[in-house]
């Protein structure tokens, strides 16, 4: 497989509501993730000058000193600050890591209820509004996307609107300096991602490897102002496994610092993910067992996430 086959989806006449498009792009989007898992989507609304934005404060976030970082660590939830080489990529059923990820992150949640639920750093001006803004639109975006993924798995097109209302999704402001890696060692160990979609904004800054359906791992290109959209785990055991969710893996190898802003999206904590009608029959019997939202995100946060761990991570290697 060469570099360029990771394949484009031009979002643009299913966004402007064009006729045909949405049958059209669903079926590109269903082609590609049963043989790939991965694609670039163009023409999809976001305002780059945000990308931007959402990039100059992951690195004015990080840039801060330490002493500061602490003061939002992430402690009992998944908002706030990871520390640098805090999370050990285990539940990937890839490959045994041992070593912790060589990245520090931050990762906001959205605010809608009377009680603030993220950490904001104090010395980062307009830091909460951007982050936020950026988390709505991305928000947006995934939800505009609903249809297409409905329809790509013959389901009508608001199959997936009522399980992802008010969906706790996260954005992740992900920090890899340059370093020399040793064996084992990753930016971000081969994973992977535990969510309906991730929407990864394309950095300048090169480092993200895909592996192929045929094991071989190929660099990314980074494609101007496009995102990168995964299927994550959970709409793979949604599918029965019949959309890919594609392996990958990060380096920093430049001279320069590296940042990444995924946006993690998920359905409603609530909603039950059992195999979809239309991707099960006689002969291919559901894979998975039927499990909520919420339950498939604990264990996987309990495996990844020191902080969430009871055992000491020694005892649990
Ligand atoms: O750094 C990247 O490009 C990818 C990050 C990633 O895969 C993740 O945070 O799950
Ligand atoms: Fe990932």
């Amino acid at each position: 497989m060469s570099q360029t086959a990771l394949p484009l989806l031009d979002l643009g006449p299913f966004l402007a509501g064009e006729p045909g498009a949405l049958e059209r792009t669903a079926a590109e989007l269903r082609r590609i993730n049963e043989t790939v898992g991965f694609l670039y989507i163009t023409n999809h609304g976001v305002d780059w000058k945000m990308v931007e934005e959402t990039f100059a404060l992951a690195a004015r976030f990080h840039a801060q000193p330490m002493e500061e970082k602490l003061k939002v660590k992430l402690d009992d939830g998944m908002q706030g600050y990871l520390p640098y080489k805090s999370s050990t990529t285990r539940a990937n059923g890839l490959v045994a890591v041992r070593k912790p990820n060589e990245n520090e992150a931050f990762f906001v949640k959205p605010e809608r209820g009377p009680k603030p639920v993220n950490r904001w750093p104090e010395q980062v001006p307009g830091f909460a509004e951007a982050t936020l803004r950026y988390y709505a639109a991305l928000d947006d975006l995934a939800h505009r996307m609903l249809p297409l993924y409905a329809v790509a798995l013959d389901l009508p097109p608001d199959y997936f609107d009522k399980p992802c209302e008010d969906s706790f999704s996260t954005l992740r402001l992900t920090h890899y300096p340059p370093v020399e890696y040793g064996s084992d060692e990753y930016g971000i160990a081969p994973h992977t991602d535990s969510t309906f979609i991730t929407l990864l904004a394309q950095n300048p800054v090169p480092g993200l490897q895909i592996r192929t359906q045929a094991g071989e791992w190929i660099d990314a290109p980074v494609i101007p102002e496009a995102f990168v959209v995964n299927t994550g785990d959970i709409l793979n055991r949604w599918t029965n496994g019949r959309f890919i969710s594609t392996p990958h893996r990060a380096f920093n190898t430049m001279k320069t610092p590296r940042y990444a802003i995924p946006f993690f999206f998920h359905p409603n904590e609530e909603t039950l993910v059992e195999c979809l009608p239309t991707c099960t029959s006689a002969e291919n019997p559901p894979r998975f067992p039927a499990q909520t939202v919420g339950e498939y995100m604990a264990w996987f946060r309990g495996q990844n996430y020191d902080h969430f761990r009871q055992q000491p991570q020694a005892a649990a290697e």
